[in-house]
């Protein structure tokens, strides 16, 4: 893969705070192209991170590159390539949502038709609103639709979907999936381990400024390769196995049943549980570090 393939391309980036090594020493590459989902604890520096990429803060080391230019020297061009969804929303609470959206897409130079990106947001019926009367989750949606509106080639979204219903959640879903069928590259962080498992094609786990590991949300920590479960019903009460051969274990259960096996379900670990696995070794280790005098 060469750099040209990347949106991101990041080596060494350490961000210190007065009192906190907020990131120490993180290399991440994102491809043109893909979802990248950014997991870790609160704390991490997932948002810091974010936000050196941004432009919004400085690296004090590490080389950075986003569409091909360092953040710091990012102009106004630069900018325009690039939608931001902040983890806290801007406050422009007299307009309406309509003339918010448009009034945004007038900073752009190609940006997207502002009632299309309303609706994709579904907030089709708050077009007339003032922004200051809607939701908690009817903002975020709102905060969604600004950093879209500007049509852009690489789009960060901070904890997008903190305090959506279940169904705004999908419906936020389907807009990221539609984006990136366009080709549009998108970083996004979360707390929720289904989120990133529905929409990204690679996730980071990053703690204590640290990034654990990169990979796909079905090979992370070894995933596809561990132990399933096997369980199933029988008179006797509920039984279930560990096994590194599933189909075995489902065959050798249908020939002993004649056929349907009762509540039969095979279950690999799932995001969640991996992602708790590594953060979980992860404090051992710094505890042990600490313990040794080398942290
Ligand atoms: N402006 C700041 N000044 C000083 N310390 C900060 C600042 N912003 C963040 N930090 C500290 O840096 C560390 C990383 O914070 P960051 O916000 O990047 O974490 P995060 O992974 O985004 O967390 P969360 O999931 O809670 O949003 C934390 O210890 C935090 O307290």
């Amino acid at each position: 893969m060469t750099d040209k393939d990347n949106a991101v391309r990041v080596r060494g980036l350490v961000k210190r705070y007065p009192d906190k090594v907020a990131v120490a020493g993180v290399d991440l590459d994102i491809h043109r192209g893909e979802v990248f989902a950014l997991l870790g604890p609160n704390g991490a520096g997932k948002t810091t991170s974010v936000e050196v990429l941004e432009g919004y803060r400085q690296a004090d080391e590490g080389e950075i590159s986003v569409l091909g230019v360092d953040p710091a020297r990012g102009d106004r061009s630069w900018r325009a390539r690039i939608g931001i969804v902040a983890q806290s929303s801007r406050d422009e609470a007299e307009l309406s949502v309509a003339e918010l959206v448009n009034h945004y897409a007038g900073y752009y130079p190609n940006p997207r038709d502002p009632d299309e990106v309303i609706a994709s947001v579904g907030l089709e019926e708050k077009r007339k609103a003032r922004t200051r009367k809607l939701s908690g989750g009817q903002r975020r949606r709102l905060d969604v639709a600004l950093g879209v509106i500007g049509n852009p080639e690489l789009l960060f979204l901070d904890e997008p979907t903190t305090g959506f219903d279940p169904e705004a959640r999908r419906q936020f879903w389907t807009l990221i999936e539609n984006l990136r069928t366009e080709g549009t590259t998108i970083v996004l962080t979360t707390h929720y381990l289904d989120e990133a498992e529905h929409l990204a094609d690679r996730v980071g786990v990053i703690a204590d400024g640290r990034m654990l590991e990169i990979a796909t949300p079905e090979t992370l920590g070894g995933r596809g390769a561990r132990t399933a479960r096997v369980s199933w019903l029988d008179a006797d009460g509920a039984h279930e196995v560990r096994t590194d051969s599933p189909t075995a274990e489902v065959a050798a259960l249908m020939a002993r049943f004649n056929g349907e096996v009762p509540e039969l379900e095979v279950r690999r670990p799932s995001l969640e549980d991996i992602y708790l696995d590594l953060i979980g070794k992860a404090n051992v280790a710094a505890a042990a570090a600490v313990e040794a005098g080398v942290a």
